[in-house]
């Protein structure tokens, strides 16, 4: 294989705090080896239209401590199609781009690989607050989402304790449970909904009514977006407990935001050592969080990796709803 002298740097799908912090490790490290750093604006629909400039070490300044990504993002639907790989691959060549690294979740994985069979190497960073990467104990942008929603939900409480109320609180994390299972652990939840694990709605309406008899003053119930029933549910807690329950989306708050020292600390690991794989020629891996060490997996094996939501956490919120 020729040697790696200029690199490309993207962010694909949904922003993660932790980003920035990541695309300047890449950078710096990469510099270090006396690489070429090459920046992608807006992830893979970016690359299809050369939307590419160099960068150096003060273009990554001042951006550690930034949520978002000064790269931007973007999901790309036309370069999920074998067109979209084979011109990817061609601006790649123009741009003089030997390999290029990509900070992002599942999705951008699997359009990592196409590029890699396609010829162009690629390495792979963990970067969505979802943690939902089977690979990986842990993903750039995760620590520092539920941080924030852990104090949106504090915030919610108050007012819910104030009016004697029960609040059913949507949390992101597509069809993964790892955000809502932590809160509702972090929260005080009475109840916890994820799509993972199937729920009895009856179960939770007498946890509300007996923690009513108990002397409870407020009722949280976390659900994840991907069980898509939040405002049903909401209005079958009401109907059934008689108490006033209300929905809240936290939506985009979460994904935003300055990055958790976790999150600065991890992403400047895992771009740095991006860097110093490729520095060594080795291509086409994800890199990693196992065991509390950051480690590379070959692109394949890590696609086929799958993870599961301790089910010692859903005890957790059981046992603490008393
Ligand atoms: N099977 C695939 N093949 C090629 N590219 C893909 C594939 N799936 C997703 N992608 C690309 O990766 C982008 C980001 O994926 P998405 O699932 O939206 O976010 P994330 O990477 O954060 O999970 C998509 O917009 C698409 O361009
Ligand atoms: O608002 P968007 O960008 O359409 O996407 C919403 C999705 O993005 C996320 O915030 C992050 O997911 P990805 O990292 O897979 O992009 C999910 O939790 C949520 O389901
Ligand atoms: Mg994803």
């Amino acid at each position: 294989m020729k040697e790696i002298k200029t690199i490309g740097v993207l962010t694909s799908g949904g922003d993660a705090p932790g980003m920035n912090a990541a695309i300047r490790a890449v950078a710096r490290g990469a510099m270090c080896h006396g690489m070429k750093v090459m920046g992608v604006r807006r992830g893979y629909h970016g690359l299809l239209r050369g939307e590419i400039e160099e960068l150096n070490s003060r273009s990554v300044s001042d951006i550690l401590q930034r949520g978002g990504t000064f790269l931007q993002t973007a999901r790309s639907k036309s370069f999920a199609t074998e067109e979209g790989i084979k011109k990817a691959v061609e601006v790649a060549r123009i741009f003089g781009i030997d390999a290029l690294v990509v900070i992002g979740g599942d999705g951008s994985y699997k359009g990592a690989r196409a590029l890699a069979n396609a010829g162009l190497p690629t390495i792979g960073i963990p970067g969505t607050i979802d943690n939902d990467i089977g690979c990986t104990e842990y993903t750039i942008g995760y620590d520092t989402a539920l941080n924030t929603a852990m104090q949106a939900i504090d915030k919610i409480r108050d007012t819910a304790s104030s009016h004697e109320r029960c609040s059913v609180v949507e949390v992101m994390g597509r069809n993964a449970g790892y955000i809502p299972v932590n809160l509702a652990v972090a929260n005080g939840a009475e109840a916890v909904i994820i799509p993972e694990a199937p729920y009895d709605l009856d179960e939770i309406k007498k946890t509300v009514i007996e923690g009513r008899n108990r002397g409870k003053s407020h009722y949280i119930i976390v659900v994840s977006e991907g069980v898509g029933e939040t405002f049903e549910l909401c209005k079958n807690i009401e109907e059934a407990t008689g108490i006033e329950t209300r929905a809240t989306v936290l939506g985009y708050v979460q994904r935003g935001g300055s990055p958790t020292l976790i999150d600065r600390v991890t992403a400047t690991k895992m771009g740095s050592y991006a860097a110093d794989l490729l520095a060594n020629g080795t291509i086409n891996r994800i890199i990693a969080q196992q065991n509390g060490k950051i480690v590379d997996i070959e692109i394949n094996e890590a696609l086929e990796m799958t993870k599961n939501i301790e089910p010692e956490m859903l005890e957790l919120v059981k046992k603490m709803s008393i």
